[in-house]
């Protein structure tokens, strides 16, 4: 049980039935992969349908509404040459900013393809674009999370939040669920994301989609900013019901999102993993399945003759023995047969069944 319901247990994104049980949504983030060019921004398009995600998602934003002009640059962006010499962070991301003008475009070329079409807003103005667009949700950055104002205005939209939590704390999460709750929204989802670009393996922690689940009661999925899939799949085992992962069209490009991000045959072999890790997952009734049946039947051993046998003569432990297939008398009643006569002769290797004996 929740230590209290912040939503409900399931949400509905675009007619989907996202939450514990659904298959997994996944989100392809293309975010600002697209380098500008407004072909590549739908060849990822294409690439997320054809891989078989859920949904595409880019960012909507300005460097103006992101950043101060004096935010100094973070030490990943600098070390890892992702920004020009002397660039600031807010040069560097308004050199990315995608052309808001592209978004109609996008979404019907999402559209036409099959995917959902999302796009993080970072500013009020982003959410009225995406709003006329008619989004089936509201994804929330982890680097909004205190953004409480853009929580609320995505909350009255009456559409599904999906909220991103990397680098928030439990206080954080509940003041933004309280907000979202404040402004109408009961359907959300939190997604467990550990920040960097990317993380390591072992500052994923990703025992904490558990620790949200029992602490707010909504669906919980997981923001991957991972190479590979070995996290995602974790995640689905774990419960994630929503997993978002980055991809690129190649990671020889520059840009400071496409060093982490996944190529398109990486991102459709993610996806055949989770599909897979979540139709093995099953019911947990553990039972003989019917496709086991055969080798139930064939495969197990059970009771044969140990060499011929003569009609009337009491067998002793070295006439039975214990042999493929499994249809015979069961193995575990062998004390019972032993001292018993058959009927009539039996020939070495036949299967032993109880109509044998008198
Ligand atoms: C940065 C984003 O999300 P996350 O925090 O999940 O990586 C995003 O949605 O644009």
């Amino acid at each position: 049980m929740a230590a209290r319901s912040y939503g409900n247990d399931h949400v509905t994104i675009a007619g989907r039935r996202v939450g514990p049980g659904e298959p997994t949504y996944v989100i392809a983030e293309a975010g600002s992969n697209h380098n500008r060019d407004l072909a590549t921004a739908k060849r990822l398009i294409d690439v997320a349908a054809e891989a078989g995600a859920d949904a595409v998602k880019f960012q909507t934003y300005t460097a103006e509404g992101l950043y101060s002009r004096k935010t100094p640059t973070m030490s990943y962006l600098k070390d890892g040459g992702l920004v020009a010499d002397q660039e600031s962070v807010f040069e560097m991301i308004k050199r990315i900013e995608i052309p808001w003008d592209w978004h109609d475009e996008l979404a019907s070329h999402a559209g036409q393809v099959g995917v959902d079409f999302l796009s993080t807003p970072f500013e009020d103005a982003a959410v009225d674009l995406l709003e006329k667009l008619d989004v089936p949700a509201y994804k929330i950055a982890s680097y909004e999370v205190n953004h409480l104002p853009l929580i609320e205005k995505c909350a009255r939209t009456g559409k599904p939040l999906i909220i991103s939590t990397g680098m928030a704390s439990l206080a954080d999460i509940e003041r933004a669920l309280d907000t979202a709750n404040g402004a109408g929204a009961t359907e959300i989802v939190l997604l467990h994301c550990a920040i960097n670009y990317p993380p390591r393996f072992e500052d994923l922690n990703l025992r904490a989609i558990g620790t949200l689940a029992s602490a707010f009661g909504v669906p919980i999925g997981w923001s991957d900013h991972t190479m590979g899939h070995t996290a995602d799949v974790v995640a689905v085992t774990l419960g994630a019901c929503v997993v978002e992962k980055h991809y690129t069209l190649s990671r020889d490009q520059e840009g400071p999102d496409h060093p982490f991000a996944l190529e398109p045959d990486e991102l459709a072999a993610m996806i055949t993993a989770i599909r897979e890790a979540e139709a093995s997952l099953g019911t947990s009734i553990k039972r003989v399945t019917e496709a086991e049946a055969e080798m139930f039947r064939l495969g197990r051993r059970s009771l044969v003759a140990g060499r011929d046998l003569k009609a009337g003569e009491p067998l002793d432990r070295d006439a039975i023995a214990v042999k493929r297939p499994g249809y015979g008398i069961p193995v575990h009643e062998l004390d019972a047969v032993v001292g018993r006569s058959p009927k009539r002769d039996i020939e070495d290797d036949e299967i032993l069944t109880w109509d044998l004996f008198a």
